[in-house]
This record gives structure tokens, C-alpha cells and sequence, in this order.
């Protein structure tokens, strides 16, 4: 148990990796306040699954890119559960779209969810934790696309660098605190946000045939790295990024 009696909260977590997060932080015993936009199934789902783990769990619906909803979150977890201990931002987007013809409100929605969200769930949950005065772990999903581009993506990679850069910079602001901030990069995990994408039957085999360990990711891939950055075993971790991406990245030639 690297969580036990610890509160989690994550965004986005009514399915795909913020899901998976948030169980497999109750399976190592922490009780998890989870935000969604709009599934109410898959958010009383994510509850259910938390409870029947032993842990407790409540669903609280807001859209990340009403700034108000970072604080709203957070009081809800505090009222519920008495503390944050820890943060995952991992509600996103990613609307695949050329570049020469972007859409204004597509890649403005884009930048308010993914980075502007991500900005004012971490100062809501950071302010938290410093009045706590007890420390705390904020972890960012990212993504290997921080790295590397898109040519469907021009809209979503800089977001991906930008919540990767938030967790450079808050690990240098909240360092005094005790506060350690880290990023994940996942690789291509299959979820919802590129269903559409890798049902291109060309595009799954090229993209899977890149992984030197041999297949896309699955959501609950995310779950043990997320976990380890959350507990005391990266008590000196900080300022970091994980790729998780069965070795993509690196997968030259
Ligand atoms: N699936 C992949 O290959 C990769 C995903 N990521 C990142 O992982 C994170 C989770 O995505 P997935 O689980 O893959 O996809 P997903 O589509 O299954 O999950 C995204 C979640 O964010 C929530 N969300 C979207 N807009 C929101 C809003 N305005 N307010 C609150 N919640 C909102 C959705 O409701 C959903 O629960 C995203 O930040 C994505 O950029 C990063 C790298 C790779
Ligand atoms: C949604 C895409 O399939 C996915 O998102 C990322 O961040 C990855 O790099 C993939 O492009």
C-alpha cells in the first residue's frame, strides 16, 4: 500500500487514464475525489469500482476551463475527505485538426482545457496543500507529444509542453513547501481520445509497430507510474518526466 489514508484527487477520471489513475490509487488504499465534465455513468462507475476497493470516493462535475472549477474541486475534496495530498491533472483534449485551416475555437478550447485548466487546478490544489503545511504531490499527464510533433496535432502538442513546463517551474515555486511536481508522458495509450484516429487500420499497425515493447498502451499502463510519482518511494523526485510510452520514443532505428 504506497498511498494508504492519502486523498487523490484527478481530473478528467470518469474514463480512459484518469480513470485507471484514480482506481489504481485506491488500490494502494487512498481515498479519491474525482472530477468529470460530463459522463455521469462513467464517473459513478469510477466511484463504484473506488468503494468496492474499500476506499472512499465521491464524483464532483465541473468543466476544467471555468477557472472556478479548480476551486470548487478542491473544496468539495476537503469537505469530504478533510485534505489533498495529492493531484493528478489529466482532463483533456485533442481534436485532431490541420494545421492551415485551425479553427479559432478549436485551439482555443484546446489551450483553456489542457493547459489553462491544468494552470488553475494546480494553484487551486498547491494552495491547498500549502495550507496544509504537510507537503504534497502534484502530477501532470503530459505526453510523449511535449517531445515531439503532430501535424494533426499543432493546437495540442504546445499544451503538452505546457503542462510539462507548469511542473518544472511549480517544482521550483513549491519546492520550499515540500511540494513535488512531476509529469507522465504517455506514449499512444488507447482510450477515447484517439478511437476515431486508430481506427485507421494503417495508421494502429504503424503506430503499434513503432513500440520496441510490442503493443499500444492501455489506460491502466499509466496506473503504476502514477502512483510511484504520488508516493513517498519519489520522495526525492521532482521536476521530473516519465515517459511511458513502451519505448517509442527512443525508437529510432
Ligand atoms: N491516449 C493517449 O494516447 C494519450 C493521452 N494523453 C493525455 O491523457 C489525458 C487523458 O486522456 P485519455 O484518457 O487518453 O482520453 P479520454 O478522452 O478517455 O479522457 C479524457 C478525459 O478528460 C475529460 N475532459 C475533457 N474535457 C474536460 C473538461 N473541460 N473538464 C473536465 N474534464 C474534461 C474527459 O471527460 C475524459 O474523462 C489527456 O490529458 C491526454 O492529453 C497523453 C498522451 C497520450
Ligand atoms: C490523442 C493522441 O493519439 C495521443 O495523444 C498524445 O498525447 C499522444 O502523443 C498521441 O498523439
Amino acid at each position: 500500500m504506497l498511498l494508504k489514508d492519502k486523498v487523490v484527487l484527478v481530473t478528467g477520471a470518469s474514463q480512459g487514464i484518469g480513470k485507471a489513475a484514480a482506481i489504481g490509487c485506491a488500490r494502494h488504499g487512498a481515498d479519491v475525489a474525482i472530477n468529470y465534465h460530463s459522463d455521469e455513468a462513467g464517473a459513478a462507475d469510477a466511484v463504484a469500482q473506488i468503494e468496492a476497493l474499500g476506499r472512499r470516493a465521491i464524483a464532483v462535475k465541473g468543466d476544467v476551463a471555468q477557472v472556478e472549477t479548480a476551486t470548487s474541486f478542491v473544496q468539495a475534496a476537503v469537505e469530504a475527505f478533510g485534505k489533498v495530498d495529492v493531484f493528478v491533472n489529466n482532463a483533456g483534449i485533442c481534436p485532431f485538426h490541420a494545421f492551415l485551416d485551425m479553427p479559432p475555437e478549436v485551439m482555443e478550447r484546446t489551450m483553456k482545457v489542457n493547459l489553462f485548466g491544468a494552470y488553475y487546478m494546480v494553484q487551486a490544489a498547491a494552495n491547498q496543500m500549502v495550507k496544509q503545511g504537510q507537503g504534497g504531490a502534484i502530477i501532470a499527464v503530459s505526453s510523449i507529444s511535449a517531445l515531439v510533433g503532430g501535424g494533426m496535432q499543432t493546437h495540442y502538442t504546445p499544451t503538452k509542453a505546457g503542462v510539462h513546463s507548469l511542473m518544472q517551474s511549480t517544482a521550483i515555486a513549491l519546492g520550499k513547501y515540500g511540494i513535488r511536481c512531476n509529469s507522465v508522458l504517455p506514449g499512444t495509450i488507447e482510450t477515447a481520445i484517439n478511437k476515431e484516429d486508430l481506427a485507421d487500420v494503417a495508421k494502429r499497425e504503424y503506430m503499434a509497430g513503432r513500440i520496441p515493447l510490442g503493443r499500444l498502451g492501455e489506460p491502466d499502463d499509466l496506473a503504476g507510474p502514477i502512483v510511484f510519482l504520488a508516493s513517498d518511494l519519489a520522495k526525492y523526485v521532482t521536476g521530473a518526466a516519465l515517459l511511458v510510452d513502451g519505448g517509442a520514443f527512443v525508437n529510432l532505428q
